[in-house]
């Protein structure tokens, strides 16, 4: 079995006397797509804030690269966020900045790369993502909302992470924008071994892209498990999250797609 990339135990969230979670208990391995699913206020956004180092839990550990990233000093924790990249729904890309610019700012905080190699490495970033060096030079309000999300991957994607943290990548997006966004990842994870974890209310991304589904409800995983198993499973959250109209269309569509691959077309 691949070795886990993040291990939480008995993890407890509280804001004042709200407890969000209360011993969960969740593993992510090496090379999964992990989707995080949950009613709203379920906490999934606590979560990837938990694994990301910026919440701190009330009980419990969370490691990251077998590292208890609330133990790590700061220069430690920064050596560890340098290991992963995030692509955030809201506020992705710096307004004042060029694509190109934003894409470059992670590397150019390190402090150790020349301006020629960061160029070089920014333009490579944004050719995997479908970014012509022409766009690269346009201002965030100048590009389209996929363009946006691209150039945020790119981003994310600067320092050469190993894990990839993603929320709700394809909000916002029609279904073919979605559809070209959730094949890039598909790519992108296949080409450079990435492990991801993302947080999706979309059930095309989800079944398209997930290897593994965790559902959170009161307050812990209550399910997790291919995707396949998490449908079988008898929770009434499952139940409705995936049964219902909108998820019997997901599940139709991906099983077409599947019986077309299947049947070489
Ligand atoms: N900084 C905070 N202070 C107080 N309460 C908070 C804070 N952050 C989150 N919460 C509360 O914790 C709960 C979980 O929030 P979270 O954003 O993690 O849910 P979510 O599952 O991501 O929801 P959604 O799907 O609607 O985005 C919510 O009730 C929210 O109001």
């Amino acid at each position: 079995m691949p070795p886990p990339i993040i291990q939480i135990r008995n993890l407890s969230t509280r804001f004042g006397q709200f407890v969000v979670h209360q011993d969960l208990n969740l593993e992510v391995r090496k090379g999964e797509i992990l989707s995080l699913v949950g009613g709203s206020g379920s906490g999934k956004t606590t979560l990837l804030r938990q694994m990301l180092g910026l919440e701190q839990p009330a009980h419990g550990t969370v490691q990251v690269f077998g590292e208890d990233i609330h133990r790590a000093s700061a220069a430690h924790l920064q050596a560890l966020r340098n290991r992963w990249g995030m692509l955030f729904q809201h506020g992705a890309l710096f307004s004042a900045l060029t694509a190109f610019d934003n894409v470059a700012q992670p590397m150019r905080e390190l402090r150790a790369l020349p301006e020629d190699l960061i160029r070089d490495a920014v333009l490579l970033k944004l050719d995997m993502v479908g970014i012509s060096p022409r766009d690269a030079l346009k201002m965030p309000a100048d590009l389209s909302g996929g363009m946006v999300k691209r150039v945020a991957l790119a981003r994310a994607l600067a320092l050469e992470p190993e894990l990839l943290f993603l929320d709700e990548p394809t909000a916002g997006l029609d279904p073919d924008l979605s559809d070209s966004f959730v094949n890039l990842i598909r790519a992108l994870h296949r080409e450079l071994h990435l492990t991801v974890v993302m947080v999706t209310h979309d059930l095309d991304t989800l079944f398209e892209l997930s290897t593994r589904v965790a559902v959170l409800a009161e307050k812990h995983v209550i399910a997790n498990g291919t995707p396949e198993e998490v449908i079988a499973m008898p929770h009434p959250f499952v139940k409705e999250f995936f049964l219902g109209e909108r998820g019997r269309r997901a599940l139709d569509v991906l099983r077409n797609k599947k019986m077309d691959m299947d049947h070489g077309k």
